[in-house]
């Protein structure tokens, strides 16, 4: 079969809904939904390896950690594995989660389902059965009133075995129905049939019942689903007894829109899975829509504030790695390569730390170009946020070197870094770590510990003024050059001017200043000078002049000048 030029004849569009007056479009997202995850059900079936029981457990205490109020364990008649679990959950699980498990609607399957969560203190049945014309053809030849039937008996038969047996009484007991595929089910039968089952239950508005509206399979755009939505919100009877949960699969790629549509077209409740696991192209991301009300200022109910933790915990038990790119949570969604966004986030902020210093730390609005999240919100470091390859640009480098070893370059002194860092990231082929970038910088400008093999190393020096002298400084001192001590002595106005002229008489170096910039660093009796001096250079024998940058750190500004002094310097001489 070749890929059709014209795929109407195979595939057929899906009809739009006539809902003239749809009220969704106009709605916001203003609270968080009631949140089920299936990860332990409908994430689990889907995956290669079935997770085991430790794994089980360790994804389950997860998601108590994080806030999950309401879990589904397993479908218990599936295997003991499943089974076993559920009496683990049952017996772990705190006293405001509730453990819920899927079963089809065969008597034998029910009645292992309710017997798993027997004890639990509170448990919610959850029963499937095909409505879809498409489903119930295929999978059991039946008419909707048969699929009505059966599903109305089921219904009852949970009943019986659960809040109508007095034995149970210590249990909470809560009834889930969901047509498969709802979002492929004629709209006026959805409804007749979850009257039918709502009518057999008998809900109560303290524990309604929960009609799971599932796009099974995701077939049309959002939008269709939210206006199916909205149709049984405003058809279903009783509406307080009920509680309309949405179970969205990602088929087209839409399941969070539908999702999000969904809520605002009347669902209090949303069934999905962490970064989106589950059948095919897996269930509604639970992550992507918490955090998405939470970068809306709306809090979710859920924790994630330790992102990586969770990942860890999915890709263990899954056996399946969180894509780079996975919304919130993926190792990639909060770093800048390039160079533009690096810069604008740089500049970004700057901004916010110039505000909240205005403000006296009242600025608390996070705006920042291209970063939606605050990345210490889900535990992740602002050093993570900006990595370094062939694509970036000065503010990069910079911004690493800002945040590790605190200096604020200046810009010509970036421009400087940037053409360095590019060569060897060209050089390498890749990115460039942390680490390396900070180990470039510091053998680029000789700072590092050992400075043995540098050409000009100083060794002491001692500055004079006074009236007697004219207000001139008189410099004295020894530098090593290439192994060997010469004393110096200069004067001029300051210690740079006085160190230039040593320079000068001793190695006959002409150098001028060209920019000069310092500031502190540190805290406390640990406070440094940081200098950066651009200098031209006149070399004996040399046609041309040199331009470098030089740095020098100490707890002294004048020292800290001279061995910036010396950075150019050794610069320049590697150069000739
Ligand atoms: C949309 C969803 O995700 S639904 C949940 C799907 N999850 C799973 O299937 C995982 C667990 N499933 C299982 O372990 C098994 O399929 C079991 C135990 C349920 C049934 O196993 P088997 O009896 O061997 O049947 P098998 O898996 O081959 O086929 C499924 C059967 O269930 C029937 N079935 C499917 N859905 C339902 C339903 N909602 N209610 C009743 N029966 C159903 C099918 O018609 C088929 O019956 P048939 O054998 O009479 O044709
Ligand atoms: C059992 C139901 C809710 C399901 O998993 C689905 O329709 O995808």
């Amino acid at each position: 079969m070749t890929f059709l030029k014209d795929p109407s004849v195979k595939y057929k569009k899906f009809p739009p809904i006539n809902l003239p007056n749809r009220q969704w479009p106009a709605k916001t997202l203003d609270v968080a939904p009631r949140w089920l995850s299936t990860d332990l059900r409908d994430g689990n079936q889907s995956l290669p390896d079935p997770m085991s029981v430790e794994e089980k457990k360790e994804y389950f205490h997860k998601l108590v950690e994080l806030g999950y109020k309401e879990i589904e364990v397993s479908f218990p008649s599936a295997s003991q594995i499943d089974f076993d679990f559920t009496r683990y959950a049952v017996e772990n699980a705190p006293d405001d989660v509730w453990i819920q498990v899927l079963t089809p609607c065969r008597e034998e399957l029910i009645r292992r389902t309710v017997e798993s969560v027997r004890g639990a203190k509170k448990a919610i049945i959850h029963v499937y059965l095909a409505s879809s014309p498409l489903f119930r053809d295929v999978i059991f030849g039946m008419t909707e009133q048969e699929a009505k039937a059966l599903a109305v008996k089921s219904t009852k038969l949970v009943r019986e075995l659960t809040k109508d047996d007095a034995s149970t009484a210590g249990t909470e007991w809560a009834y889930e129905f969901s047509p498969e595929t709802f979002s492929d089910t004629p709209l006026e039968y959805s409804v007749e049939l979850c009257e039918a089952v709502k009518n057999a239950w008998q809900p109560s508005v303290e524990i309604p019942i929960i009609f799971n509206l599932p796009a099974t399979v995701e077939m049309s755009t959002p939008n269709v689903y939210a206006d199916q939505i909205e149709y049984f919100s405003t058809h279903i009877s009783e509406r307080e007894k009920v509680c309309i949960s949405l179970h969205p699969h990602n088929d087209r790629g839409c399941a969070v829109a539908a999702a999000e549509l969904g809520q605002m077209a009347g669902a209090q409740r949303v069934e999905g899975c962490l970064f989106g696991n589950g059948e095919r192209t897996g269930n509604v991301d639970l992550v992507t829509l918490a955090m998405n009300l939470y970068t809306q200022g709306v809090t979710p109910n859920i924790d994630f504030s330790d992102i990586t933790s969770v990942v860890d915990v999915v890709e263990r038990c899954n056996k399946i790695p969180v894509h780079a790119r996975a919304p919130y949570g993926g190792s990639l969604v909060v770093c800048a390569f390039s160079g533009s966004h690096q810069d604008a986030i740089k500049k970004g902020f700057a901004r916010n730390d110039e505000l909240k210093k205005k403000t006296e730390g009242q600025h608390s609005c996070w705006q920042i170009p291209y970063l939606p999240l605050d990345p210490q919100d889900v535990g992740r470091t602002y050093e993570a946020v900006i990595r370094v390859n062939s694509q970036s640009g000065k503010g990069g480098a910079a911004w690493i070197i800002l945040r590790n070893l605190e200096l604020d370059l200046p810009r010509g002194l970036q421009v400087a870094f940037s053409k360095i860092v590019q060569t060897e990231a060209e050089f390498k082929g890749r990115e460039l770590k942390g680490d390396e970038l900070v180990n470039l910088f510091e053998k680029e400008y000789f700072l590092e510990e050992s400075s043995a093999n540098y050409d000009y190393n100083l060794v002491d020096f001692n500055i004079v003024s006074g009236k007697e002298f004219k207000d001139q400084r008189l410099l004295d001192g020894t530098v090593n050059y290439k192994g060997k001590e010469h004393k110096i002595a200069g004067k001029g106005n300051g210690p740079i001017s006085s160190f230039l002229d040593a320079i000068k008489s001793t190695f006959d170096i002409g150098l001028e200043v060209q920019s000069y910039s310092e500031h502190s660093i540190g805290k406390g009796s640990a406070t440094k000078a940081a200098t950066y001096i651009e200098l031209s250079c006149e070399l004996p024998g040399q046609p041309n002049k040199f331009i470098e940058w030089g740095v020098g750190i100490n707890e002294d500004v004048s020292q800290a000048s001279i061995l910036a002094i010396l950075s150019a310097l050794n610069r320049i001489s590697q150069r000739v």
